[in-house]
């Protein structure tokens, strides 16, 4: 057989020579991408890619916010940080975040739980299928890294019970800087005898330059917190966010009444004898009320500078005001803006637009904001006679009028 002349030659042996090499040189073109993009994240450039955290929430997994593993958030606050944080923030992927008891705990789902369903939810307003947001598990690759360490809390929400705890914790949550533990751990009030390395297992891991946080409203009306926390570290900041107390009241009692239908009136509740008008402060509903008194005890251990007032008022009325007075006392950068909220009219309460760790907007859950029940108009009327002399000492002590007497 003749050899293939010129004209016809080897078509069909040059082409493929030709494809492979167009084959190799894309792959080597997509390697040099790879590395570029690999180079260029760990260059602390990752803006485009996510936002505070790479990571999720158990808020998000239960609002139907991206699944496990996806990137989410925004650039405008990345913006605003450092880029070393922003590096760090980076590897500190936190994956899908569960509700669960702090470690330990004996006491009934109720003792870890007493607030209920402390999460923001996104379905229906009030949906109500609440999880919490415990420390990210083992697991992490920030773990994998050894990237942070459980570090005890430098600043803590002690109080009060039904002040709007939840709401600043879940609002504080947004900012990069801040990592708390969901649940309320009670460490110092029914758990102290574990200890700290207990407590500060519970805690989330931390890089440098974040904060940690708890919140259990019950410290606040606990004799031996003060003590306690101090001890731990008398340089822990406190604060406390405050609510009318006859409204707090009230909705400590709607709480238990949401729990035990069959409990007697709040009227009678009140009273140790409703003719004469004597007042039952052995009542804790009404006791938690006197912060006066409380407020005396953490004095002894902590200076007044070193605790914040929060207006619960305030933080449903001005939510960012409010969040814009909790960053400076904690350092922090007023990340945490107006252009983080919306009022939510069915909800009646400001929301989220992003809570953290999701892109979607947040309310809290249904057992936050529940309708009160009437109450007999003299009986609120004894109620504010009874606190006025205390609340006016609480203004004084805290140089703040919270505007409950006027
Ligand atoms: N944004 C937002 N959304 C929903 N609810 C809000 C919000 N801000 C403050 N509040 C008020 O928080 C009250 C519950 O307070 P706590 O979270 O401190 O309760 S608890 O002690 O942890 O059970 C809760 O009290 P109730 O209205 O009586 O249910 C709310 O009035």
């Amino acid at each position: 057989m003749a050899p293939p002349g010129p004209a016809g030659a080897h078509p069909a042996a040059a082409e493929p020579l030709s494809r492979s090499i167009f084959r190799k040189f894309l792959l080597m073109l997509c390697s040099l991408l790879t590395s570029l993009y690999v180079f260029y994240c760990l260059a602390e450039r990752c803006q485009t890619l996510s936002g505070p955290v790479v990571g999720l929430s158990a808020a998000g997994e239960e609002a139907g916010a991206p699944g496990p593993g996806v990137l989410v958030g925004g650039r405008t606050e990345l913006a605003l940080w450092s880029s070393a944080t922003q590096r760090k923030r980076f590897l500190q992927l936190r994956p899908g975040q569960r509700r669960r008891r702090p470690a330990g705990r004996d006491g009934g789902e109720e003792a870890a739980w007493e607030e209920e369903t402390p999460s923001l939810t996104g379905g229906p307003v009030g949906s109500g299928a609440g999880s919490s947001v415990a420390e990210a598990p083992p697991g992490t690759l920030a773990l994998l890294l050894d990237e942070g360490s459980k570090q005890l809390p430098q600043a803590i929400i002690i109080g009060v019970k039904k002040g709007g705890t939840r709401a600043l914790l879940e609002f504080l949550r947004v900012h990069p800087d801040v990592r708390a533990v969901g649940a309320e751990p009670h460490f110092f009030d029914r758990s102290y005898d574990k200890g700290l390395a207990w407590y500060r297992d519970l805690m989330p891991r931390t890089l440098d330059g974040q904060i940690t946080m708890e919140k259990t409203p019950s410290y606040f009306v606990t004799r031996e917190a003060p003590a306690r926390i101090s001890a731990m570290s008398k340089d822990t900041k406190l604060i406390v966010v405050v609510r009318d107390p006859v409204t707090r009241a009230i909705s400590d009692y709607t709480q238990t009444l949401s729990k035990r239908p069959d409990i007697p009136t709040f009227e009678s509740l009140t009273f140790k004898n409703r003719t004469t008008g004597l007042i039952d402060t052995s009542w804790s509903a009404i006791q938690i009320g006197i912060y006066a008194k409380h407020l005396e005890h953490w004095l002894h251990h902590f200076p007044i500078g070193q605790m914040l007032f929060v207006s619960g008022e305030r933080l449903i009325s001005d939510p960012a005001g409010e969040l814009g007075r909790v960053q400076d006392f904690l350092g922090l950068k007023r990340i945490i803006t107006d252009k983080h909220f919306y009022f939510n009219k069915t909800k009646g309460f400001p929301c989220l637009k992003k809570a953290e760790g999701s892109s979607k907007p947040h309310c809290l859950g249904k057992t936050k904001g529940r309708t009160h029940p009437e109450i007999d108009r003299e009986v609120v009327q004894r109620l504010r006679d009874f606190y006025r002399p205390f609340n006016l000492k609480f203004y004084q002590m805290t140089g703040q009028d919270f505007g409950w007497d006027g």
